[in-house]
């Protein structure tokens, strides 16, 4: 049996690895390791300290791309969850939530009661977390639409719950931002009527402005910055135009066209110390980003929020591999009619999105070199259509075919009928809660003497992105359940707590389980 701590059960870790004080959560830990150089498997131990500070402070978000349909959906979410709004379907009254976020709507298994039963802790009670309930939204759109009325038009969220939203949602207006229409799909050009005048030099600057001017009227402590606009095709990476920061800042004020929107936000957001996280498939994040990020010490975060169709294929994989099962054909498929589907009718920014659903089983085909041999991957088919009837209810259908014992072929077909923008918005609050803590969190090693901040490429939010930008040299894993268990051991290193590692040793031997309280138990889930 499980038990779980409520809702609101705060705990501390009573140990003299960690300390609380009113500043921050300070924790002495092990990192273990295992160092495996030929045929020698060594264990490594690194001494450290990781320092979360306690307080989170006010938080703005702006969103590009804030009037589509996830942009939309986030912000009514958020209003939603704030206002604890309930609204009436065919199936009775419905309640907001926020399923679908690892950190708001998932357990952790902190340990074992006294009589060996797990017990789980909300995600969100690990450790200090932003709550989206207090983020003050805001961004940018190339269509001018009110909220309101955006909400209206992606056709997300129940009719009764957009009633209730609307007049929350209505004086919301989006700032008007950079279109390039040769990176996006010509049937967009008509939703174009609030864009940014002036040369790209002239609009890097006024997106800067915007962000400072958003910072300061809202009294904020810091500004995450989201790209959840249209894909843009790929920009080729050349040296000189954008290798570097220096070459990429220059382009940009000799109005290089190669150099995008995307591009151009991320460099605003970086100069002005914000936090900037890719939704959409595209290479926003040329070398010359990169390059300014590390400089400037600013996060970047990226690419394509992982939602549906890909999820579950980074789930799927990994269970045919880990099994021993070769997975040799995948097809995917799907069709949707949002917005999104239809700038993705488009074969320059379908490609896009081609390329970041497809390397997802990269890092999983190549653990297992019984099944696969060097450089041999399964045959991988992307296929995306436009149906505009569907709206935002995507339809995934999905065959793998797999060589099982001797000789034989197993086949798994599956139907997902993946909501979009339900099931991507959910991601975009993990993006920035953890974006968040990762800009909290310092770890100092025993023999060092200066607190270290993550690198700038902030690889632990891989667990919500098909193709997460990782720092260079540092390995790509896709694989879900492996993305989420390095969140959460960074959460309990975080509180000195070790790695979960599922061993239970407690039930397995009899001495051990001669250990375990008799104590006769209350059960049942403890829940508020
Ligand atoms: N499940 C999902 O919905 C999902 C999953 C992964 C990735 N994505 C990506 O997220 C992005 C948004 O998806 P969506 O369904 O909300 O699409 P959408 O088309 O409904 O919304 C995109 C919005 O961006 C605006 N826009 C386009 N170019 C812009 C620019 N330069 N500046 C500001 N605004 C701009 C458009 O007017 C539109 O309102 C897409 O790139 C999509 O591929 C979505
Ligand atoms: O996350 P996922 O379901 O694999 O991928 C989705 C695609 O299948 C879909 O066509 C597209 O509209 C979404 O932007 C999203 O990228």
């Amino acid at each position: 049996m499980s038990s779980c701590i409520n809702q609101n059960g705060n705990f501390k870790v009573e140990s003299d690895s960690v300390t609380y004080t009113d500043e921050a959560i300070i924790s002495d830990y092990s990192y273990e390791t295992t160092l495996v150089e030929g045929n020698t498997v060594k264990p490594v131990t690194t001494k450290m300290q990781f320092k979360t500070e306690r307080n989170v402070g006010q938080t703005g978000v702006m969103l590009v791309g804030m009037g589509g349909n996830n942009g939309t959906t986030c912000i009514a979410g958020a209003i939603a969850n704030k206002l604890g709004l309930t609204w009436e379907t065919k199936d009775g009254t419905q309640k907001a939530n926020y399923f679908g976020s690892l950190l708001l709507a998932s357990t952790v298994k902190l340990g074992n009661d006294p009589q060996g039963n797990s017990v789980y802790t909300p995600m969100n009670n690990m450790l200090p977390l932003l709550n989206p309930n207090d983020i003050v939204w805001g961004g940018w759109d190339i269509n001018g639409a009110n909220l309101g009325d955006a909400m209206k038009r992606a056709k997300v969220l129940d009719h009764d719950l957009q009633t209730k939203l609307y007049p929350h949602m209505k004086d919301i207006t989006p700032l008007p931002s950079i279109y390039f229409p040769e990176f996006i799909a010509a049937n967009q050009s008509e939703r174009a009527d609030n864009i940014l005048k002036g040369t790209k030099q002239e609009q890097l600057e006024q997106v800067r402005k915007d962000i400072r001017d958003f910072k300061r009227e809202h009294g904020l402590d810091q500004v995450i910055v989201l790209w959840t606009a249209n894909t843009e095709r790929f920009s080729s990476v050349d040296k000189g135009i954008n290798d570097t920061a220096e070459n990429l800042i220059r382009s940009i004020d000799m109005g290089e066209s190669e150099v995008s929107a995307s591009t151009i936000f991320a460099v605003a957001s970086i100069l002005e110390g914000s936090t900037f996280i890719n939704g959409s498939p595209q290479n926003t994040f040329v070398p010359g980003v990169i390059d300014l990020a590390r400089q400037e010490k600013v996060f970047i975060a990226g690419d394509d929020f992982k939602s549906g169709q890909t999820k579950m294929k980074s789930v799927m994989v990994d269970f045919l591999v880990s099994a021993g099962i070769k997975p040799t054909s995948i097809v995917s498929y799907n069709h949707l009619g949002n917005n999104d589907g239809k700038n993705l009718s488009a074969p320059s920014q379908f490609r896009s999105k081609e390329i970041s659903k497809s390397n997802v089983v990269d890092d999983m085909v190549a653990s297992n070199r019984i099944l696969f041999e060097e450089n041999e991957r399964p045959d991988h088919v992307v296929v995306i259509k436009y149906v505009p009837y569907v709206g935002d209810s995507k339809r995934a259908m999905d065959e793998y075919t797999s060589e099982i014992f001797m000789g034989g072929k197993n086949t798994i077909v599956m139907h997902n009928t993946c909501e979009d923008s339900l099931l991507a918005t959910p991601l975009i609050y993990d993006l920035v809660i953890l974006g968040d803590l990762c800009k909290r969190v310092q770890i100092k090693k025993d023999d060092e003497s200066e607190w270290e901040s993550f690198h700038p490429v902030l690889s632990l939010l891989s667990y919500m992105l098909k193709a997460p930008l990782v720092p260079n040299g540092a390995p790509v894993v896709n694989a879900l359940f492996t993305q989420r268990c390095a969140v959460i051991n960074f959460m309990r290193a975080c509180l000195g707590l070790a790695p979960d590692n599922h061993m239970t040793l407690e039930h397995r031997f009899e001495s051990s389980l001669a250990d375990l309280s008799n104590e006769p138990v209350n059960k049942k889930m403890r829940l508020q």
